[in-house]
């Protein structure tokens, strides 16, 4: 057995490698640093060099140099918007297929943070489940948690006691992602699903030296006994959501569906007769707290999205100045006057 098949190798993989140059070798990066990156490979985990790379990357190594060759098409990634005036985004994880979201219960509840979460976490493509960490140190309104996360299943564990933990287990697929503020118990929760402190050790290439033993904390951390992935991400102050507005109608399911019964077909909910949304609540289905995120959550999204458009134009500007510059200089050099 390849140690890939730990770091959830699949024939997706295999087929997307097939594609690629011969005198490549297949590798999943465990661990991002500057420059560079450990990766695991068919003869363990080596060191290597690249950029642009993210924790849970499928990628291609020339087999000599170790350095980075090809990234594969990534199925999944969580991303969020940068904090200030960029309009970057920032991977948190790549090719995730679960993304579990930490509520901690010794913390007063922010179900608004909640929401911006998941919103995160459908974005990315995978699923999200979301966890109640630390149940023996407090309590949670797991009512308000489930109205908050509509069709997310949701857990209530503790890495004390273990509760929680096998049946969170059995949301979980495939690549799992740890995303939630700062001491919500992500680590520790990853401790708890890994039944045990996470591998230290790292086999290595010592055939021909290239690759070096490696000791350090890994991000992604497989567990054998159950097939899963784990990638712990580090604590987040700010989460800006960018780029889908399918991320905020999966979590704000409940609006759409009421969306969907407006008597206008662009209500925008406000004060249109015959609105489904402002009739709930009325009704006292649906807390304006949340309408409001909702409304809040889409001008954050619509925003990011036309910076990014906006950035994009002005780098296709630069791009037909460059080329126009070139012409030029190759019109004066050839004699000819434009
Ligand atoms: N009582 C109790 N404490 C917990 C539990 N899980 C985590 N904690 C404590 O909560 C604190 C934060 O836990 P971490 O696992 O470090 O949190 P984190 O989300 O990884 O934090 P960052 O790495 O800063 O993002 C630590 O002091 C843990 O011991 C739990 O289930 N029960
Ligand atoms: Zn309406």
């Amino acid at each position: 057995m390849s140690p890939l098949d730990h770091y959830g190798l699949d024939q997706h993989w295999l087929t997307e490698f097939e594609k690629l140059s011969q005198k490549t070798i297949l590798a999943r990066v465990v661990r991002v640093d500057r420059g560079e990156f450990d990766a695991v490979t068919d003869s363990g985990i080596v060191r290597c060099t690249g950029n642009n790379i993210c924790t849970g990357d499928w990628v291609t190594l020339d087999e000599h140099s170790l350095r980075l060759s090809a990234i594969l098409p990534r199925r999944t990634a969580i991303e969020r918007a940068s904090a200030g005036s960029t309009s970057e985004t920032q991977v948190l994880g790549a090719n995730v297929d679960t993304v579990v979201v930490t509520v901690a219960s010794d913390t007063a509840l922010d179900l608004g943070r909640v929401e911006r979460y998941i919103t995160l976490a459908w974005g990315s493509g995978g699923v999200p489940v979301l966890a109640i960490t630390k149940n023996d140190s407090g309590s949670v309104d797991e009512e308000r948690i489930l109205a908050a996360a509509p069709g997310v299943a949701v857990c209530s564990t503790s890495a004390v006691s273990n509760g929680g933990i096998d049946s969170l287990t059995e949301h979980l697929r495939g690549t799992v992602a740890l995303i939630g503020p700062s001491g919500s118990g992500k680590s520790t929760l990853g401790n708890a699903l890994l039944g045990g402190p996470a591998f230290t050790t790292g086999a290595t290439r010592d055939a021909d030296g290239k690759g070096r033993h490696t000791t350090v904390h890994r991000e992604l951390v497989p567990i054998p006994s159950s097939g899963l992935v784990l990638l712990d991400t580090p604590g987040l102050r700010s989460v800006g959501v960018q780029g889908s507005e399918d991320a905020v109608a999966s979590a704000f399911s409940d609006i759409e569906e009421l969306a969907a019964q407006c008597r206008f077909g662009d209500c925008a909910h406000e004060r249109e007769p015959g609105c489904a949304v402002l009739a709930a609540v009325e009704a006292g289905e649906l807390t304006e707290r949340r309408l409001g995120n909702y409304r809040k959550l889409l001008r954050e999204n619509a925003w990011a999205t036309s910076r990014h458009d906006a950035r994009a134009r002005s780098e296709k500007l630069r791009e037909y100045k460059q080329i126009s510059k070139s012409l030029r200089r190759k019109y004066a050099a050839d004699g000819k006057v434009r």
